[in-house]
């Protein structure tokens, strides 16, 4: 699975968005190290906070079904054909990071140019559970 094909996976799994606010769809695909593949979409309900973006509910597909070594999330919105790339907020990058600083975040659009850079990268000065885990 290379990362124009995961891309076109996220790009697929923007038609299950449920985004009756804010009319923007978003997808994800979500590579495990197994090889295995998770998409997500973004749900939006009425009391706007309770919103799950594409990101978070292909993550949280992943662990709930016992994937949690994941190699990548691509991600596509109705951005994408335009080659703008959608990056995740940081509600997910906090979640993404949970899972593992190098996860690889592809973006950008698989007809167009496709980017790729790690979660860490989009986190300045990150705070994982290890920093807490391993003091004594
Ligand atoms: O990376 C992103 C950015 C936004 N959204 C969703 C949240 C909300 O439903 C809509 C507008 O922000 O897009 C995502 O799912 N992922
Ligand atoms: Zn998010």
């Amino acid at each position: 699975m290379n990362n124009k094909e995961l891309l076109k996976i996220a790009e697929d799994a923007r038609k299950y968005s449920h985004s009756p606010y804010s009319n923007f769809k978003v997808g994800a695909a979500l590579l495990s190290k197994d090889n295995k593949v998770y998409t997500g979409c973004n749900i939006e309900c009425a009391s706007l906070g309770g919103t799950n973006c594409a990101e978070r509910t292909a993550i949280f597909k992943a662990i709930s079904d016992g994937t949690s070594d994941i190699e990548a999330i691509a991600i596509a919105s109705d951005n994408s054909e335009k080659n703008e790339p959608t990056y995740p907020c940081g509600i997910c990058r906090q979640v993404i990071i949970e899972f593992g600083t190098d996860i690889r975040i592809i973006t950008g659009y698989s007809e167009g140019e496709i980017q790729e850079c790690r979660i860490k990268d989009l986190i300045p000065n990150y705070f994982t559970g290890s920093d807490f885990r391993e003091t004594k």
